[in-house]
Formats: C-alpha cells, structure tokens, sequence
C-alpha cells in the first residue's frame, strides 16, 4: 500500500464533499492510508466542521511527563531536528517531534509559520492524536505505523487544511514505536522530498539511540556491498550473550529478512551463516574487520563485527613479525600471473595512470579496481563504479555525465550531477567498458581530454578530476581492430593493462578456498573432502571466482554445527553435476591434449621395441602399470 502519495486536488475536492456530507469516498479517489483515517475519524464520531479546542488537551504537568519519558529521545532527535530545518528553510514551515501518544514535545521552526501553527494548537504540549485532531501527518503515521503525507483538505478537520505535513514514525532499538518526526509547512504543497527528508531524520535519530544504548554490547553493522558498511544505510544488530538478536534497526532487519516482532525473540544463526562462536572470535581477535557471510535467504552479505567494551580482548596471536597486508596483497595468494598483477598495480597506484583490466567474467576486476583505490593516494574519496552494460545507451548518458533540471521526460526534477562528477576526487571506475556505444564513447573521450563535463539538456561545463579505471572481458584490442571499440579512447585508457587469469589457469585454487572458507565461516576451519577438493582442481570454472565464491558461500549455509569437513552434499545440486559430467576441453586445448597423445604413444612404441616386446619390462621403464600400458596399446587399435 502507498501510504505516502498525496491525491491530485481535483479528485481531493470531489472526496472532499463526500466527506463534509459525512460519507466516504468510494475506494481509489483518495489516498488509502489518508481513507482509512476519515473513516477511523468519522467511525469516532468526529465532524469536519467542528472546531476543536484551540487549548492544549495536555496539561503542562503532562508535558513534563512526556519529556521525561522520552528524554532519550529528546536529547536523540534535537540535532536531526536542526539539520530537517536546514533542509527545508525557507518553505516556511517548521519541524516537530511527536511521542508515541502524538503529543509534540520539541518543534522549531519559521517564526511567522509557529505564529499560525499556534492557532490550531500545532505546539509543543498539544496531542495531534487522531483521537484530537482527526486525520494528520502526526496521528495518522502513528496509527499507520508508516510515513505518511496529508496534504491540505486531507486534513480530516476543516480549520487544518491550510497544513501540507509530512511524518515518519521513530522505532527504538528493541523494536517499539517511540515517536514521529514531522515537517509541517503552509499548504503550496509538500516539499518535494519531504518524505525522503523525515525518512532519513528517522533513521539518524534510529541509529543514534541504537548507538547510545547498545555501544557496549556485541553489534555487527551490516550492509550488502562492503562500501555501504559505515553509512546511512547500514543494518545494525545488537547480540545478547547467548546469541539473540536484542536490538537492531529497520535496515538490519530487512537485510537479515526479519521483522520488528522477531527483535528479542530470533537468535543470530537462524538469520545469517555465522555460528555465534565464530562472531565473538572474530570479534575479538580482529575488532572491526569485515567479514562476509550470507543471510537465511542466502544473499551474501558484509558484516562489520564489534565485540563491545564488556568483552575482554585476547592477546594477539598473529606474529608481531608478520608484514602488514593491504587490501592489493589480499589478492597476491599465491599465483604468479596474479602476483606480478599486484605488483604492477601497485607500482602505478599512486600515479596519474589509467588502468585497464582485462579478464574473463568475474575472475575479480572489480574487486582488483576497489584493492587499488584501497592503497593510493584517493583512499579517502569515493570510488565511483558504473557498469557500462547494465544501463540502456539512453540512461547510460544521463548517468554518466548527469543533467539539467527537466532535461527528458522521466528525469528527477533538480536533475542529476551524474557519476563521472561524483568520482571528483576519487576514482571513477567505468566496468564492461567494451559494451560502451560508440557514440558515448566519443563523448567521454572528449570529458577524458578536456577534464570537464557538460551535463545533458546544457548547463556550466564543470572541471573533474578523478583516477580512472576501467574494465572489460572483452579483448579491447580486438574489439579495436573489430571497428566496434574507439583506437582514440582504447589509447586513453591504456595508460597500463592488467589480464587477470581465469581461475582455472591460477595455481593458488587451494589457497583460494581455504582463504573464502575462513572468511565466510570464520574460525570453524572448514576444509574440502579430498574428492571434492580433486573434482575442485579440474573443474573449468566457467564462471571464476564468483562461482566459487557462491559455491562456497552456499556449503556455509549448510554445514551443522560441528561439522568441519565440506563434502558434496554441502554443494548445490547443479553445481555436483557439473563436477561430475567429463570436463570438455577447449578447442586450444584438444590440439595440445592431441600433440601430447602422439608424443607418447611413440616413446611406448619405443620403449616396447627397447624391451624386446617384453610388455611387463616396457611398463616398468616407463613407470606404468601393466594394465595401463596394455589399455593404451588396445586403445590405439
Ligand atoms: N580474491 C577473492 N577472494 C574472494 N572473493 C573474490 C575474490 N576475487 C573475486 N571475488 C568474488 O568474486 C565475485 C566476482 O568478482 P568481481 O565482480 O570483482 O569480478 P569481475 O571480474 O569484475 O566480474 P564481471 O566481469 O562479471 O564484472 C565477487 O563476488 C567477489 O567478491
């Protein structure tokens, strides 16, 4: 149900009627959450013309009660409430917060808006409980247990409809309606984003009374990318002791696929393939340190793991000789190709050199692009990833080089100063660039050459500066040479090219899993059964390092506690049957395979003749057994 749109006036005139005749409107005219409010309003015995009083329905000693039961939330929101009225001045309204009950107890605001926001009791001490006031932002979000927007003559009471108002209930930590923020103004209309705006006040007001009152307790923020790992949007879980989930908010929550009603009542392992053992390990062992993992759902997810003051940190076990590994040498496990990638990456990290990754679909470009970002000298900025090929050409222009207000049908109305401005300063990281339109690539040839881009729909040309990276599993030469790909630009990306190898081709495939094991399962150990890890070692791996990141990810999820071994039934079905159907060689390969066949047949042909034709001798020379040596003498016939 969308709680939040607003009807168009025309139709809001005609439910209008319906209503100060004392009848609703049939369903569909108006906003449903704003229809089921007249009805709660009329089904009370309310009248859209009587005048309440303009007194306060709370006493002045009720108001003291108030603010002392929602101190915490006072102290919380008075700071968010400052920054809304940042947001917002200059509309001339102000910004309220609610307790549960709906009695306001803080609002600021534009003086002369206070002044006529006084006459209808709009002030702090009044309830604009729906009981009182009929329906209105405050009220109706409160009994909607959502954002809401009630705008003008959806004001159920007659002397309110000069209010446009805008709320967001506040959830505490253990899951409990605390308040609703709200931003009241003059009825123009709402402010274009006022529900984004008392949407994300509630969140900050959210995290900070999480912060204050389970800062001492085992936490995990959490977020499905690990960049988004201390922002806005984090999930945050506070664990008791014995594993259960007592506090978490409204992101948390919907990345673990719960509920408010499951906040003290769900333990950690239901929702997430961690053991608690292994959170409080890892927790102490490396305070702070990302871990990924995946939800019930399965959906791989980034934990950041605090352990809370009350917990006592072990002594370090890690040698204080071992050198300081960064994000760039993670990737260095072992295999010579990826090795020499890292230590040329490494080399031009800090300078102004364009890079371009080569390599098949996800054998890690991205993750190699956001390593070296990690260690150069635009760390501290952002990293700004565009994929080339998942956007139409249409929208990959706009995303890319922004746009003017009201530039195409569709497009936001403050428009949009587009990703490459975004990455000013940091890096811009342009992946699956080979499926770039030869069109946009000639105008971001042009942003690379002049540092400068124009917003579509016109607009000041603006200076940009950002490292570049970019990426393809296409070959960019080929595709050069192929007509489909720009010389200009493959030049101007090509400061430095990185092929990273396909995952069948490294030679650091153990390392690789023991590596992935520990971090999605931290400190169970987990290894792979012998067969599985033979079958592992001549897969093909079609799909690199994803695939096994999600085969792996996926035996997680399904090891018991206590288990320590990764068998084939903790494999997902389809993959188990890939394993097992005969690995078919690649054309370049089969020639090879050809060449080496011919190659021994004749040195046992030799070998035979070395021996007399005595076979047993000719197998013993040649270090087979009997039977190998005779099914490849039979084979050949
Ligand atoms: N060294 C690694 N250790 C663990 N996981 C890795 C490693 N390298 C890559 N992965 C995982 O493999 C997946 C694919 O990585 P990434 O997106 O960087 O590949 P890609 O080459 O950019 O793929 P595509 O070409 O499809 O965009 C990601 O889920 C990433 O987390």
């Amino acid at each position: 149900m969308d709680k939040v749109r607003s009807q168009p006036d025309s139709a809001l005139g005609h439910a209008r009627q319906m209503l100060d005749r004392g009848t609703l409107p049939p369903a569909g005219i108006v906003n449903p959450a704003v229809a089921q409010s007249w009805q709660r309003c009329l089904g009370a015995g309310l009248q859209p013309f009587s005048h309440y009083a303009g007194a306060d329905p709370v006493s002045g000693a009720c108001l003291a009660q108030a603010v002392e039961r929602r101190r915490d939330l006072l102290l919380r929101a008075r700071p968010v409430m400052d920054y809304l009225y940042a947001q917002t001045e200059g509309a001339g309204g102000m910004v309220i917060l609610a307790d549960d009950h709906g009695v306001v107890i803080d609002a600021l605001g534009d003086a002369d808006f206070l002044e006529r926001a006084d006459r209808v009791a709009l002030r702090a001490g009044a309830s604009w409980h729906e009981d009182h006031r009929g329906t209105n932002a405050i009220g109706t979000a409160l009994a909607e247990a959502a954002p809401v927007v009630v705008h003008g003559g959806e004001h159920f009471f007659e002397q309110n409809r000069f209010l446009s108002c805008t709320a967001a209930p506040v959830i505490g930590p253990e899951g409990d309606v605390l308040g609703v923020i709200d931003i009241s103004g003059p009825h123009r209309g709402p402010h274009p984003h006022s529900v984004a705006l008392v949407r994300t006040a509630g969140h900050m007001i959210e995290n900070q009374l999480f912060e204050a009152r389970y800062g001492d307790a085992l936490r995990l923020r959490l977020h499905s990318r690990a960049e988004g790992l201390g922002t806005l949007g984090e999930g945050l879980v506070a664990l008791s002791e014995a594993g259960r989930i007592v506090a978490a908010n409204r992101a948390g929550l919907a990345l673990l696929g719960l509920e408010l009603a499951d906040i003290g009542r769900v333990r950690i392992e239901e929702a997430l393939s961690l053991r608690l053992a292994a959170i409080q390990d890892y927790g102490r062992r490396r305070p702070g340190g990302v871990v990924s993992a995946s939800g019930a759902d399965g959906r791989s997810l980034f934990l950041r793991i605090e352990p809370g003051r009350r917990m006592v940190p072990r002594p370090n076990r890690a040698p204080s000789f071992e050198p300081v590994r960064d994000a760039l040498s993670e990737l260095d496990t072992g295999d010579e190709r990826m090795a020499r990638a890292v230590e040329r990456a490494r080399k031009v990290a800090s300078k102004p050199i364009p890079l371009l990754l080569q390599g098949e679909s996800g054998v890690g470009k991205e993750l190699f692009a956001t390593a070296i970002h990690a260690v150069g000298p635009r760390r501290n900025q952002p990293i700004v990833a565009v994929n080339c090929s998942a956007l139409p050409e249409h929208l990959i222009e706009a995303e890319l080089f922004g746009y003017a207000p009201g530039a195409f049908t569709g497009a936001r109305r403050d428009g949009s100063p587009g990703r490459i401005r975004e990455a000013h300063g940091g890096t811009l990281f342009l992946d699956e660039i080979g499926d770039m339109p030869l069109a946009l690539q000639t105008r971001l040839l042009r942003v690379l050459q002049e540092r400068q881009v124009v917003p579509l729909g016109g607009g000041k040309p603006t200076s940009v500066d950002f490292a570049l990276i970019a990426a393809s599993h296409r070959p960019l030469k080929a595709e050069v040479e192929a007509g489909r790909f720009r010389a200009d630009l493959y030049y101007r990306l090509n400061g430095l090219t990185l092929v990273l190898p396909p995952l069948r081709e490294r030679s650091d495939l153990a390392v690789l899993v023991t590596r992935m094991l520990d971090s999605f399962a931290p400190d169970i150990g987990l290894r792979l059964e012998p067969d599985v890890a033979a079958a592992f070692a001549a897969y093909r791996w079609p799909g690199n390092l994803r695939e096994l990141a999600n085969v792996l990810r996926f035996a997680c999820a399904l090891i018991d506690s206590g288990e320590d071994i990764v068998g084939w039934d903790h494999l997902p079905e389809d993959f188990v049957e890939d394993l097992r159907r005969p690995q078919a060689a690649p054309v370049g390969d089969e020639i090879a395979m050809a060449t080496l066949r011919a190659a021994s047949d004749s040195l046992i042909d030799r070998m035979v003749a070395a021996s007399g034709g005595n076979l047993s001798e000719a197998a013993r020379r040649l270090g087979i057994s009997r039977n190998t040596l005779y099914r490849r003498i039979n084979g050949r016939r």
